[in-house]
């Protein structure tokens, strides 16, 4: 068990980058300690032999997954897996009584034929899937607070969904005019070796991938669809920009009444966000930068309107680790365990 008062919590995947974010994030954390970290080709090594410089922050040793002793250790479980590994171990661990958050995709989707369809694989958790709260605090809070199983937003998705939110919540917007264009740093795909990755791949370019067909496209209509009350399609294109952390979705829509200027519309995104800590509206002419958002849970939103167009340009930049994966999974623990949203998780940026 953890400190008397600290919430012992288990990560598992905690060699890869949403695991070793989570073990920074929750060192600090006041409320929750980490006593378990669980995974595959590191387990058997001392965490610190890892991430030497985080030797301050966990003596833990890597273990093999075994749920029993997980689920006996641990009130709280993350799962920082590739896709298709959480559907596997979260049912074991639920029935066991421990609070889970995934940061994969496996119980993002209401409709499971949808998950198959741009996932693949066989899943047989569908009654557990179905019991899966979508977290993503700022549009599903009340729910999150309730859930024993929480599949927390994916990153591009986070970034694309606040800048949204508000336009469709509100009927702004003709659904289905929204095309977002999103940057994403290398760290967006993870710490397993890929070549287009590679430094000497990625560095002095900029390019597109997954165009008209990336798989993040029906989890963001899911949500979209949910906020305007009707099913829509958005035009979803991602790149890969030579840069290691950091989201930047800039969103465009035609606005249903052309009348409106960015000023009304900067009013309606801050009494949209107003009880949202880790959402801030930029004032009138700011738009934001990604290194602005680096190593904290804030997502920066900038709002414009071109009267030639009557389109609205939504601009929103979060830090794909932290708002966008290890940091909102925190920020869902905190609501789930009833603690304050904000507590443990970091506001001050790294840079500059
Ligand atoms: N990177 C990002 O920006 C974001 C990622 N996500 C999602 O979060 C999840 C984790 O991503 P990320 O941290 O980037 O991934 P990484 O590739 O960096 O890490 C993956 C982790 O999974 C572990 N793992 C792999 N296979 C197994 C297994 N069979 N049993 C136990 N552990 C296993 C690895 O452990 P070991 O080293 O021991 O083999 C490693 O710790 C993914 O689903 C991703 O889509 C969500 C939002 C943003
Ligand atoms: C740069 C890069 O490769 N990004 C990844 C981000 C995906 C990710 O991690 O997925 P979730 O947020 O859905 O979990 C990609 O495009 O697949």
């Amino acid at each position: 068990m953890g400190d008397v008062g600290r919430v012992p919590v288990g990560i598992i995947g905690a060699s890869g980058y949403g695991g070793v974010q989570l073990v920074r994030l929750l060192a600090d954390h006041p409320a929750a300690e980490v006593v378990y970290l669980g995974g595959d080709s590191s387990a058997g090594k001392p965490f610190s032999s890892l991430y030497p410089h985080l030797t301050n922050c966990t003596d833990l040793t890597v273990e093999p997954i075994d749920l029993d002793k997980i689920a006996a250790k641990c009130e709280v479980v993350f799962l920082s897996l590739p896709n298709g590994l959480a559907c596997k171990m979260a049912p074991t661990l639920l029935e066991k009584g421990c609070k889970v958050l995934d940061l994969s995709a496996d119980y993002r989707f209401e409709n499971q034929e949808t998950y198959k369809a741009w996932y693949g694989g066989e899943r047989s958790d569908s009654s557990v899937a179905a019991t899966a709260v979508y977290g993503l605090p700022e549009l599903y809070r009340d729910r999150i607070k309730d859930a024993q199983l929480v599949g927390c937003a994916g990153c591009y998705v986070t970034a694309s969904l606040l800048a949204l939110a508000p336009l469709l919540k509100q009927g702004l917007i003709v659904p289905e005019t929204a095309i977002i264009d999103a940057k994403s740093g290398t760290s967006g795909g993870g710490r397993k070796a890929e070549v287009n990755l590679l430094l000497a791949e990625a560095e002095g370019s900029l390019g597109a991938y997954g165009v008209g067909r990336h798989r993040h496209t029906p989890e963001i209509e899911q949500i979209c669809s949910d906020l305007a009350g009707h099913d829509i399609k958005v035009q979803f294109t991602p790149h890969l920009i030579p840069m290691v952390r950091g989201i930047l979705a800039t969103v465009y829509a035609t606005l249903r009444d052309p009348g409106l200027v960015r000023e009304d519309l900067i009013t309606i995104f801050s009494a949209f966000y107003r009880n949202c800590p880790w959402v801030k509206v930029l004032p009138a002419g700011v738009y934001p930068q990604t290194k602005w958002a680096c190593g904290t849970n804030l997502c920066y939103i900038g709002v414009e309107v071109d009267p030639r167009t009557d389109r609205v340009i939504v601009l929103s930049a979060i830090d794909n680790l932290i708002k966008g994966q290890a940091g909102q999974g925190i920020q869902c623990m905190n609501l789930m365990m009833g603690w304050e949203e904000t507590l443990g998780l970091p506001q001050l940026a790294f840079y500059p």
